[in-house]
């Protein structure tokens, strides 16, 4: 289990330029992983991805996408902020992936450069459509005594898959010891029982209650206003 993540401010040379002036990181010491499922939620640019992808670089995942075993350079970036967190591990995993879905494409092309489709249901993720090819790789390529460090995996799923999804988590922690860091927009994935919430909404990173998050405040908001609420938001001022 990945237990915690700690900024090792001694060595931030400024705290004025990227990544270290996103606010959540500026106030960073630590971050603690109390069980086997967190979730980062924040709006849009609040530094979810940065962090999510300065920890799979520290875990030795290609952080374009992939486990440590991917070797491929499209959009393989330096995280600009690995080299400035620790990482403290209980057990050690060595096995996982890191998937972001703004990059799933060259993961594809990468699996199909080395004809290793048949890891993932025996097809080309490039023949399989945007949802199926995701729930190829949950449901062929994660397996047990891992780690998944995952940026907007809901991204190309339909609820009913999101939910088919939620109970690949859940066999995957209770069978299999694994664990997974996710970022998220989406009020049914944050809705796995017993996780953790983190919000990089306030100065701070922040642990909140999953009645608390505006995605499942505004989402039922919505479905139970639906109207006064678009009357509102076209509303002209
Ligand atoms: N390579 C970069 N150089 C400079 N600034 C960057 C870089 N990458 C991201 N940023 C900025 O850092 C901030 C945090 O970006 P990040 O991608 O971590 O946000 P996020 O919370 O994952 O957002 P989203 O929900 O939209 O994916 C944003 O303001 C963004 O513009």
């Amino acid at each position: 289990m990945l237990k915690r993540i700690e900024l090792q401010r001694e060595l931030i040379p400024s705290f004025t330029e990227y990544p270290f002036s996103i606010p959540g990181i500026k106030e960073l010491d630590y971050l603690e992983f109390q069980g086997p499922v967190t979730f980062f939620v924040g709006e849009n640019g609040s530094g979810k991805s940065t962090l999510l992808e300065a920890i799979a670089e520290k875990c030795g995942f290609n952080t374009a996408g992939g486990g440590r075993n991917n070797y491929y350079d499209v959009h393989r970036s330096e995280s600009a902020l690995g080299k400035f967190i620790s990482l403290s591990w209980w057990p050690k995993m060595s096995n996982g992936f890191f998937m972001r879905a703004e990059s799933f494409y060259n993961f594809a092309s990468h699996i199909d450069d080395v004809k290793a489709f048949n890891a993932y249901g025996g097809k080309s993720l490039h023949e399989q459509s945007h949802g199926e090819s995701f729930m190829s790789l949950f449901s062929n390529r994660f397996n047990g005594n891992a780690i998944y460090i995952l940026d907007e995996p809901e991204a190309a799923l339909s609820p009913q898959r999101q939910l088919a999804f939620l109970r690949i988590i859940n066999d995957l922690v209770h069978d299999g010891d694994s664990q997974f860091i996710i970022a998220t927009h989406s009020p049914i994935l944050l809705g796995y029982p017993n996780a953790t919430i983190y919000s990089f909404d306030e100065e701070t990173i922040q642990e909140v209650e999953y009645e608390q998050t505006s995605h499942y405040q505004i989402t039922r908001y919505f479905l139970e206003n639906r109207e006064r609420f678009i009357r509102d938001i076209f509303k002209e001022d």
